[in-house]
């Protein structure tokens, strides 16, 4: 925790939809004018493509079977605390990016599947916002809840999260439905032991669920849409949230236990504002007053 500096932590599974999430931050960041600095997860995956594929041939030749981009160790999540810390101590920090496919490599100049140079944040941020895999991670050696002021679960229900996944990797990152499934398959170990945990550290949960059949995630022709969804939002910490409030603005919402409240998908960007602008609105005030 940095009252000087804050810290928001988005953790989410890849294709849970951080990324999506990112969107709404960025237009409270801008309407609440917040001036925030971010880092994505993959920037602290420790290989590049190249190099991943040969750790994970070494480590399959050793049967080892359970090693993915899930795992700790094909993460540098010690660089990720020490960049966590010195934001909240100093508001400096650096991140830089892995690029994924074409259009992100003509944005960047760097080719698919290697990382850009590392690069210092701007000057003068207001708060950090990192979005990824790892952000709320607490291991042997790292303690990243710890440094994050407010974390944030993005978790659709794994049906849907395969879907969103397989149809993201397929149409933006050009891999077979089989690819995908295979790297579903070869992420398990990771995702049960890396992933999850770290949804009992997050404040609030954002669980997508579909309301039309996805018995089988990969034949789907397309990702269930907003309004064939439901959203379950989740607080650790229900004490000072007005739900009363949540439930008059957000028609057709209810509460489904003392912390939980499900809304229709389509109204998810008006959930996230109504619920987190007065959290980073309060979060930049105390940040100025420390
Ligand atoms: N609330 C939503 N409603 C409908 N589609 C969604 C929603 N959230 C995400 N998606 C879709 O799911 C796919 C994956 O989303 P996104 O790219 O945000 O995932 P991600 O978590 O950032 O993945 P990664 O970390 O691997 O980059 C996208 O096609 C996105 O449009
Ligand atoms: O989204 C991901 C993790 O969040 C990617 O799977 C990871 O970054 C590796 O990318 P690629 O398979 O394109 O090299």
């Amino acid at each position: 925790m940095s009252k000087k500096h804050p810290i928001i932590s988005v953790i989410g599974s890849s294709g849970a939809g951080t990324s999506t999430v990112k969107h709404t931050f960025d237009q409270i960041f801008r309407r609440e004018g917040v001036k925030a600095v971010s880092i994505e997860g993959d920037a602290f995956h420790r290989f590049n493509r190249k190099d991943m594929k040969t750790e994970l041939d070494r480590r399959y030749a050793a049967g080892d079977f359970t090693f993915s981009h899930f795992s700790y160790e094909a993460n540098e999540l010690k660089q990720l605390e020490n960049v966590f810390r010195q934001y909240g101590e100093t508001g400096t920090g650096r991140t830089r990016h892995y690029v994924h496919d074409n259009d992100e490599a003509e944005l960047y100049g760097v080719p698919p599947g290697e990382f850009t140079e590392w690069a210092p944040f701007e000057d003068g941020s207001d708060l950090l916002f990192y979005e990824g895999l790892h952000g709320a991670v607490v291991n042997d050696e790292v303690n990243l809840p710890q440094h994050a002021d407010l974390k944030i679960g993005v978790v659709p229900v794994i049906n849907l999260e395969w879907i969103q996944k397989i149809h993201r990797d397929k149409e933006k990152r050009g891999y077979t439905t089989e690819a995908v499934t295979d790297v579903i398959l070869r992420r398990m170990h990771a995702y049960v032991h890396c992933i999850i945990p770290q949804f009992t550290q997050t404040d609030i949960n954002f669980q997508r669920v579909p309301v039309v059949d996805t018995s089988n995630p990969l034949v789907a022709r397309w990702i269930p849409t907003p309004d064939e969804s439901l959203v379950v939002i989740r607080f650790k910490n229900p004490r000072g949230i007005d739900f009363s409030y949540l439930v008059s603005m957000i028609q057709g919402s209810w509460m489904s236990r003392a912390n939980s409240i499900v809304i229709p998908g389509g109204k998810l960007d008006l959930a996230m504002q109504l619920i987190l602008t007065p959290m980073i609105e309060r979060l930049v005030l105390e940040s100025k007053r420390a």
